[in-house]
């Protein structure tokens, strides 16, 4: 059952933003493959399935909103990130960086499928250990790590910890003399590049938190003091540029400075580093217009670049490592509302209210976010309205899609799903108004299981004193 194209052109289209384009899809009731996961199709009765389960008996079982995970998706996405970047040409390794989304399941998922792990937190760290991740294939980020994080880390000797400032090399240093080992170390360097992104979530420009800089000779002084520490082996530089890049042009600015210190690093101490890693940030399809690269290509395109500017330089090409997130876990991933009130507002827009909202998807709000969104409880012949899915919190801000289609028969009751939402929305909920976090489900075959459960009003409970 399908509608046909929608003779009328845009509804509404005075009411997008100035030079937004929302272009009416020829048919709502059809399921782009660029932004839904591989097995999610919409079946013989105009019902979506995901891993051969349909949409309505997920929320039977499960209630809404709900992450419905693909783990064959994900599984798949894990693979080919490991065989883009570990075959005859290349050998590098893929740490996915678990900020975006995790859990003992996942941790165990990539574990198998031959990713490392980066971890920016003691909690993510706990995670990872009590999924039994080994922790030499764990990586330990961030910009303020409490001494008791770095404590732990070396206690339970990860492979890697990054350093992001003076103060956290003498804190490693110091844990790990007190317990006789030698920790490798990353810089974690501020290579000035002005990433093709939304500012919130560009990392490598001067004027932000994270990192040592190259240009003003921070990152220098960092290789300096580790050289001289006993208990610290300096196995390389790290860069992150941002999030949700599509072109590598930064990547490519960003390998050129990592590789210029490393040249300088080898003029001034003798010694070439063996590593550099170049970070995640690859971008994802939210929408129909989003145009991401394959693994294959980035992994082509990056390697190319590290080997080009290592030429330049006259060094080896060192080890590569990267850090995707979003890329591997984002697509894998769709939120399942139920939807409550619709709000017509005519010659606007409508307002579709669901279950959830920014408690589970903050991105929106906080990005300016694009997402897509379809009716899968049923297909629809009715007309494309311009529509606004939002959520049920105390906030005019509480949106989950701002600008979308959606069949004109929308009525409560009905079930609404957005794609892409495997990154940053379970791993960023908040309990805003009270509003219990939902559950993650993944699907394979025919079975669905609980792998991080919903939140209940007992556990909203819990911490309360008073
Ligand atoms: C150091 C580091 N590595 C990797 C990532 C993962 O980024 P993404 O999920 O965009 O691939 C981040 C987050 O932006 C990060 O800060
Ligand atoms: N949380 C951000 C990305 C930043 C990730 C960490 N540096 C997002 O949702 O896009």
């Amino acid at each position: 059952m399908s509608r046909s194209a929608h003779p009328a052109g845009p509804r509404h289209a005075d009411v997008l933003p100035e030079g937004h384009q929302l272009p009416v899809p020829d048919d709502l009731n059809v399921l782009d493959p660029k932004v839904w996961s591989a097995t999610t199709e919409r079946r013989a009765d105009g019902v979506a399935a995901v891993g051969g389960i349909d949409v309505r008996d997920l929320a039977a079982r499960f209630g809404t909103p709900l992450y419905v995970m693909d783990e064959d998706d994900l599984r798949a996405r894990c693979r080919d990130w490991r065989a883009a970047f570990h075959n005859e040409e290349i050998d590098a390794d893929v740490f996915y960086a678990g900020k975006a989304f995790l859990c003992r399941a996942l941790v165990r998922w990539i574990a198998d499928e031959g990713l490392n792990l980066d971890v920016c937190s003691g909690g993510e760290l706990a995670v990872a250990l009590s999924a039994g991740m080994d922790p030499a294939r764990i990586g330990f980020h961030g910009n303020n790590k409490s001494t008791a994080e770095i404590e732990r880390a070396v206690e339970v000797g990860v492979g890697r910890i990054i350093v992001d400032s003076f103060e956290e090399i003498t804190r490693v240093a110091f844990a790990a003399e007190r317990r006789g080992v030698t920790q490798k170390v990353m810089i974690r360097v501020t290579v000035g590049v002005e990433a093709h992104t939304h500012e919130f979530i560009a990392t490598a420009h001067e004027d932000q938190k994270f990192g040592m800089s190259v240009a003003d000779g921070t990152a220098a002084e960092a290789v300096r003091r580790i050289i001289k520490l006993s208990h610290l082996e300096l196995l390389g530089l790290h860069s992150h540029i941002g999030s949700q890049i599509f072109d590598t042009s930064g990547f490519e600015v960003s390998a050129r400075r990592v590789v210029g210190l490393l040249a300088q690093i080898r003029d001034e101490h003798g010694v070439q580093l063996p590593e550099i890693d170049l970070g995640g940030g690859l971008g994802i399809a939210y929408t129909g217009a989003d145009d991401p690269k394959t693994p294959a290509d980035i992994a082509r395109e990056l390697t190319a670049i590290v080997r080009r500017e290592c030429d330049v330089a006259d060094l080896r090409v060192p080890r590569l490592s990267v850090e995707p997130g979003r890329a591997i876990v984002g697509p894998s991933t769709f939120t399942l509302y139920e939807v409550g009130t619709v709000k017509p507002l005519p010659g606007l827009r409508t307002y579709v209210s669901v279950d959830g909202g920014m408690s589970d998807n903050i991105r929106t709000a906080l990005y300016d976010a694009e997402y897509s969104v379809a009716l899968v409880s049923r297909v629809s012949d009715a007309e494309p309205m311009l529509a606004r899915v939002v959520g049920k919190h105390c906030e005019s801000g509480d949106i989950v899609v701002r600008d979308a289609y959606l069949p004109a028969d929308v009525t409560a009751g009905d079930l609404v799903a957005v794609p892409a939402t495997g990154a940053y929305c379970r791993s960023m909920a908040s309990n805003y108004n009270h509003v219990a976090r939902p559950a993650v489900v993944a699907v394979k075959d025919g079975n669905a299981r609980v792998i991080v459960r919903r939140e209940t009003e007992e556990d909203l409970l819990r911490l309360d004193v008073g």
